[in-house]
Order: C-alpha cells, then sequence, then structure tokens
C-alpha cells in the first residue's frame, strides 16, 4: 500500500472534479484525483456531449424535409443510424483530450484511475494507495436511477449510459419518462426516423413553465412523436424487439426497444460515507451554502451534492471550492443565477423563478415582460417564428426569465447576467444588439417592460408637450 499526503484530493474526474483538479493545481496545491471509470464522466461520455451530437444528426436529417417554404423541395432523409453514432463518437474523441489522464498528468495532479472510498475523516483508499488530504472533494456524479417496476430488470432496456451504444435504429423507440433527457433522446430518435412514444408519470417537461412547455411538446407532437402523460409505467414485459409496458391506468404501449429515463441517484455507494462522518439522503451528500459536508474537511460539488443537475453547475461549484479551500474565503453557492436549457427544437432555457414561482414569492410586486419570437426579424427571415419570453421583473430587476424558442439555450446566458449582477431590466434595454440577430430578442423584452411606462403616461406625454413648446 502506497501512502500519499496531499492539500486536496478530488474523488471523481467528470465536470466538477475536473474543474477543480486543474483549477487548484495551476495555483499551486497539490492535487490527487481519483477516476474508478472513464475520464470525463457522464457529460462526456453518456451525458450532454453524445446527446448533443445526437440532436444535432437528427437536425441535419430533419432539414432536408423542412426547406419547402423556401423553395427547397423536401426529400426523404437516407439515414444510416450506425454512421450517425460514429459522428457521436467522434465528437466525444474530439472533446476528449482536454479531460484527459495526460493533460491533467501534464498539468501536474497526480491522477490514479481507482475508485476512492473513506478510510477516516481526512483518508481514502483507492486501489493499492492510501491518500490523507487536507481537504477533500467528491465530486462523483450520478448514475441513471431505474425504479423498481415489475419486469423491467428481465426486459432489455436502455439508460442514457448505453444507449449511445446502440448501432442499430430502433424500430420503435418507448421512452419511460418526459424529462429533459426522455425528450431530447425523444427528437433525436424521431428525426433519425425511429418511431416514438414517451410514457410520462405527470406531466412531460413538468419542471418548467407550462405554457412555454407546451410550445416545446406541441412541436414535439407535431413532429410525429406519442407523447402519454399521467402514464405511470407499473409493468414491464417483452424481449428484444417487442417490448410492452402497461400504464397504472392499465394503458399498455408496446414497442422494439426500451429507453429508461426517470431521473438520477447520487453516487455515493462506493464511498463508505460513514467512515469519515458524512451524512447523505436519497438526493445526495448532505451540505451546507458553502458546500461543505457534515465532515468539515469534506466538499460535496456536482450532481454528487443533489441540487441542480447540470455540467455548468459543477463547473459554477468548482469554482467555489477553489475560493474557499485555496484561499479560505468562504463562498455561498447560489442558485438564483443558474439557467437550464432542454435542447429539443425548439429549445426551452430558465433561469431564476418562472411565473408560477415569481407569483408565489412576489404577489402583486410581479411584472412579466413578454415578447414573441414572431416579431422578430430574423425569426421571420428564418422560419423559426415559434417561440417566446418572458421576463419576471420586480422593482425594476429581473428575477427570472424564460424562452422557449431558436437558440433559448444561447439567450438565457444574458438574464443570468443580468440577475447574477443585480442588473436592472434599463441596463438590458440600454445594450444595442446587432440587427438582425435573435438576440434583439432580450433586448425587445426589456423594451416591452418599459414601453407602457413610456408610451401609456400622461405624465410623460404633458412633458413632451411641454418641452417640444420650449424647444428653439
Ligand atoms: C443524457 C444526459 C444529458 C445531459 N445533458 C446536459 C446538458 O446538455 N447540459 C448540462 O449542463 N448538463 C447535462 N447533463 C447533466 C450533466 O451530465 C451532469 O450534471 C454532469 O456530468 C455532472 O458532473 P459531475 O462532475 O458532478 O459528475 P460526473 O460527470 O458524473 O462525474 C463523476 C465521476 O466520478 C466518478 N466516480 C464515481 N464514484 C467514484 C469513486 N468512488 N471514486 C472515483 N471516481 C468515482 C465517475 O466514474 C464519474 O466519472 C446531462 C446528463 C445526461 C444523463
Ligand atoms: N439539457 C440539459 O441540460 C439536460 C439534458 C438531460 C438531462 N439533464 C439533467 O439530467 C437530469 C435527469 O434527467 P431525467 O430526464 O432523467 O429526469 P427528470 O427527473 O427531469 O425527469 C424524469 C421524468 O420521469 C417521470 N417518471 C418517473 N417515474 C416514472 C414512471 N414509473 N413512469 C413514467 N414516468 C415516470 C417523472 O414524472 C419525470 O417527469 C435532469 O434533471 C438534468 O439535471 C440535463
Amino acid at each position: 500500500m502506497e501512502s500519499i499526503k496531499t492539500d486536496l484530493l478530488v474523488i471523481g474526474a467528470g465536470s466538477g472534479g475536473l474543474s477543480v483538479a486543474a483549477g487548484a493545481v495551476q495555483m499551486g496545491a497539490s492535487v490527487v484525483l481519483l477516476e474508478g471509470h472513464k475520464m470525463g464522466g457522464d457529460c462526456l461520455n453518456y451525458g450532454c456531449v453524445p446527446s448533443k451530437a445526437l440532436l444535432a444528426a437528427g437536425q441535419a436529417a430533419h432539414a432536408m424535409q423542412a426547406g419547402a417554404a423556401m423553395g427547397v423541395t423536401p426529400v426523404a432523409p437516407d439515414v444510416d443510424f450506425a454512421a450517425a453514432k460514429d459522428h457521436v463518437q467522434a465528437v466525444i474523441d474530439t472533446i476528449k483530450p482536454v479531460d484527459s489522464q495526460e493533460r491533467f498528468e501534464e498539468l501536474g495532479v497526480r491522477v490514479i484511475r481507482e475508485y476512492g472510498a473513506f478510510t477516516g475523516p481526512q483518508t481514502v483508499q483507492a486501489g493499492a494507495h492510501e491518500i490523507t488530504a487536507r481537504r477533500i472533494v467528491i465530486a462523483t456524479g450520478s448514475s441513471p436511477f431505474v425504479p423498481p417496476v415489475p419486469g423491467l430488470e428481465d426486459v432489455p432496456s436502455f439508460t442514457n449510459e448505453t444507449i449511445f451504444d446502440l448501432r442499430e435504429r430502433p424500430e420503435h423507440l418507448l421512452i419511460i419518462g418526459g424529462g429533459p433527457i426522455g425528450m431530447e433522446m425523444a427528437q433525436a430518435h424521431r428525426r433519425l426516423g425511429c418511431k416514438v412514444t414517451v410514457i410520462e408519470g405527470q406531466k412531460a417537461l413538468g419542471r418548467d413553465d407550462p405554457e412555454m412547455a407546451a410550445i416545446v411538446l406541441d412541436r414535439l407532437r407535431a413532429g410525429g412523436i406519442v407523447i402519454e402523460e399521467s402514464a405511470t409505467a407499473e409493468k414491464v414485459s417483452g424481449s428484444n424487439g417487442n417490448i410492452e409496458v402497461v400504464a397504472t391506468d392499465g394503458r399498455v404501449f408496446k414497442g422494439s426497444h426500451l429507453l429508461v429515463a426517470v431521473g438520477r441517484k447520487a453516487n455515493t455507494d462506493r464511498l463508505n460515507l460513514d467512515a469519515a462522518g458524512i451524512e447523505s439522503s436519497k438526493a445526495g451528500i448532505k451540505v451546507d451554502a458553502r458546500l461543505r459536508s457534515t465532515n468539515p474537511k469534506v466538499y460535496a460539488i456536482g450532481d454528487a451534492a443533489g441540487g441542480m443537475q447540470f455540467t455548468h453547475v459543477a463547473g459554477y461549484h468548482a469554482g467555489l471550492i477553489i475560493r474557499e479551500v485555496l484561499f479560505g474565503l468562504p463562498a455561498k453557492a447560489k442558485t438564483v443565477h443558474i439557467p437550464r436549457a432542454t435542447y429539443t427544437s425548439p429549445e426551452l432555457a430558465q433561469v431564476g423563478l418562472t411565473e408560477v414561482e415569481a407569483h408565489r414569492k412576489y404577489g402583486v410586486k410581479l411584472e412579466v415582460a413578454r415578447f414573441d419570437y414572431h416579431h422578430n426579424d430574423r425569426a421571420i427571415a428564418t422560419g423559426h417564428v415559434t417561440g417566446a419570453i418572458k421576463v419576471m421583473v420586480v422593482g425594476g430587476k429581473p428575477v427570472g426569465a424564460t424562452i422557449v424558442g431558436h437558440q433559448a439555450g444561447e439567450l438565457i446566458a444574458l438574464w443570468s447576467l443580468a440577475i447574477a449582477n443585480g442588473l436592472k431590466m434599463s441596463a438590458v434595454a440600454n445594450m444595442v444588439a446587432p440587427y438582425p440577430t435573435f438576440a434583439e430578442i432580450n433586448k425587445r423584452a426589456a423594451g416591452a417592460y418599459f414601453s407602457p411606462r413610456l408610451f401609456d403616461n400622461a405624465w410623460v406625454k404633458r412633458v413632451v408637450r411641454a418641452v417640444q413648446r420650449w424647444l428653439p
């Protein structure tokens, strides 16, 4: 057994762990990084990267049939499903070197390719290594939650960890779960030529603003995806190519393949948390606002910390941890400015409070500024007129924004900036966006907030008339 002493031990080389390790080592700390499986974690290997690459393949196929209104004769795409998967792998391979063991070793990190388990409050065993660290960061991520639905264990099924390896095109993909994973995978597969049925226990995209989510769901249905809501999967049976899912109300769904996408569970099983006095719940490791676990020398970040589960959250946590651990500056993790986006077409993006949440919190103080895509010239020119933005405003400052439509994921970033820095709506109104861009949608939403104040205001009209009388 090799004994190692280090300033910082990072457990897990996914989005969060890699960011902490890279930042800490470049600032002079000694860093050991443990990874039991693939460098890059979920996002690179089974999550964001392959899902966006597959969506892009679907988009390419869709574009071949979508140009009639612009004078381009639609043609049925000839989809080579295996080649689409080669594209997914090529995208992963292109990004991979950034997350590689070699790169981190070149930066000066000691990388150990083993799973880690606590043996004491500040000690972790990983294979034939025992590492004692001044501070430890748990960045072990999450795995697909597979619900205890009778029959599921005996029927061939996929999760996000296996679906990207499937090379033959599913004739009819059944997807249990209508969250972001379910809906992104539904559209990618539909556009690549599969029949798709989504079986959702409650409401598809149910965490999002219902009016804006409905715009996405309408488009997905129009694209041929069957979305069955209030359909909790109760029983699964069948064999490869012939699968049956029965919902609690007796509805029966038949398909050839099955994807399970009903949420995540934090990766804590292997960690032997009790040995370090670290408490966890079903959601993940219990942390305070500084991301400290119940053992104050041990932090948890990203999906393992059980809050919002996104790569940019893991990256944000990493920045806070570096500040706290390296400089001793306590940092508080906030969520008000954290955006999220679902990359269907149209995209659905959110930051801060939804309209319902803002109304609950602020009541009559809430004002909602709205602008529709069909008034944006770039949207008209490119045929992306379906969409809208809502900005929730209190006391002249945005407290939330929801965008549905083309490039919503890009457009939402501005509202994160505004909320993170306490900017007023006037700051967004003062911005000049190039014409014609989708970015003008953000400015026009700010304009929609000020319009009634300027144009329907008797006082403003009186002032203008008086000034006009006096002007030479
Ligand atoms: C299909 C899908 C699509 C997604 N799309 C997006 C998206 O578009 N945008 C977005 O922001 N987020 C997306 N996400 C979420 C995103 O992937 C996660 O939030 C992100 O990967 C979390 O990073 P992490 O560092 O916390 O964990 P991970 O990236 O999961 O990394 C954890 C690492 O720890 C390792 N590990 C676990 N236990 C141990 C141990 N005991 N010892 C050593 N190593 C260990 C694991 O092997 C893994 O490599 C998506 C997720 C899925 C499943
Ligand atoms: N674009 C992105 O940023 C992106 C994309 C994919 C995933 N993610 C991350 O991954 C997380 C997990 O995504 P997800 O879609 O797996 O989970 P989710 O929790 O967001 O959605 C799961 C859905 O499954 C439904 N469900 C649960 N049990 C069911 C059953 N027995 N029968 C039918 N429906 C059932 C739930 O009602 C819910 O709507 C997301 O919350 C997000 O943090 C992000």
